[in-house]
């Protein structure tokens, strides 16, 4: 059995806390904010975030990051992408050579446009950073309801540890030396779960919200190649199995932001009525830059980014997708297609 230490106690800490503690575990929760340390301590629950879902009793909290940390073999990251670089300085204060750090966080680096992994790496380089991505809602996973994720390492060693340590027999983990394409997919996917949101927002139907998954992924995978990433990552759990379940359960933040940003809400009022994280506001902006750094058509991600920070009229943004010039289904691997039948030769 492990010792482990969760950073962050929002509703992705406290259910991987709870699916570990429940495997025998020992954990310990750290949370920045006392007040949540207190609840969560009185309680023995995440009254806001997971209520109903009892903390097992070898799960320890506190607000004291050392006395989280210490003697702990695994250290899981699980803050929102905004605060992962000032909290892996906390962290890097009391890190030991040896300890595996596993980033659960979602997001880019909007200032660097770095994968989080990344971020975590350039504070602690001296300690393997892994990464544990794939369809995973906190509400589900708390209640002990079947799920898969796939864990990202540089060496298998390390992969096999953390897929050892989460495995149970309602979490399925698989592993996999893609690190980047693991959390481009599940960054990305946020963004055009907005997008699947604004769609049901404005009650269209389940045609648009297919269209969306399909070309979306497409987008994922471009941008993901050009970066490095293995095309196969974004047909894996990170990659369509997180788009699925992003765009299409009740429990995303993401889809519900972007069913009331459809319904006519302010992207201020989305983000304060959801009142958990929504990753996908702050990676659509980097997604759009890192499409414009490596030359890439993104055109459902610069749709989504001109309706939450240009205002631009969701319905107005539909029309131009669906009138942009035409073209073939799979350009870029045209040469895959001309192995069938090449058209240019007719
Ligand atoms: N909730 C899910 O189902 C789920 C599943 C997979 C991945 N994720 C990812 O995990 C990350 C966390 O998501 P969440 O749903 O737990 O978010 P959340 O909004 O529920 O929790 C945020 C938590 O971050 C911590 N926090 C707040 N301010 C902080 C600060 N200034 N510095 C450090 N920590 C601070 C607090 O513990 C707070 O409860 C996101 O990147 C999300 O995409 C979430
Ligand atoms: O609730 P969301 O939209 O932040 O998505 C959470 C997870 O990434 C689902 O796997």
């Amino acid at each position: 059995m492990e010792r482990i230490c969760i950073v962050g106690a929002g509703s992705w800490g406290t259910a991987l806390g709870i699916l570990l503690a429940k495997s025998g575990h020992s954990v310990t929760i750290w949370s920045i904010m006392n007040e949540e340390v207190e609840m969560l301590n009185q309680h023995r629950e995440h009254i806001d975030k997971l209520p109903g879902i009892t903390l097992p009793d070898n799960i320890m909290v506190t607000n004291n990051l050392e006395e989280g940390m210490s003697q702990t073999g695994i250290v899981v990251m699980a803050v929102p992408s905004k605060f992962v670089r000032n909290t892996a300085k906390l962290v890097k204060q009391y890190i030991q050579p040896g300890q595996i750090i596993v980033n659960v966080a979602k997001g880019l680096e909007e200032e660097t446009l770095l994968t989080l992994a990344e971020v975590i790496e350039e504070e602690m380089p001296n300690n393997p950073v892994t990464v544990l991505s794939g369809p995973s809602h906190a509400e589900e996973v708390a209640k002990n309801i079947p799920t898969t994720c796939v864990v990202g390492a540089r060496s298998k060693q390390v992969a096999e540890k953390i897929q050892d340590t989460f495995m149970s027999k309602t979490f399925r983990v698989y592993t996999s030396p893609d690190i980047r394409g693991i959390e481009l997919g599940g960054a990305l996917k946020n963004v055009i779960a907005l997008a699947a949101g604004i769609s049901d927002g404005l009650k269209f139907g389940d045609n648009t919200k297919a269209a969306l998954m399909t070309r979306g992924i497409a987008e994922i995978s471009r941008l993901g190649l050009a970066m490095g990433a293995s095309i196969h990552t974004f047909g894996g759990l990170s990659g369509v199995g997180d788009l699925i379940v992003t765009c299409t359960s009740m429990h995303s933040r993401n889809r519900r932001a972007g069913i009331l940003i459809g319904s006519g809400y302010t992207l201020e009022e989305a983000i304060s009525e959801v009142k958990m994280v929504v990753e996908g506001v702050n990676t659509a902006n980097a997604a759009y830059k890192l499409a414009q750094k490596y030359n890439i058509e993104m055109p459902i991600i610069e749709q989504v980014s001109k309706v939450l920070f240009e205002n631009k009229n969701p319905k107005e943004a539909v029309e131009d997708l669906m009138l942009r010039d035409k073209t073939k289904e799979h350009k870029e691997y045209e040469m895959d297609f001309n192995k069938i039948i090449n058209w240019e030769e007719e």
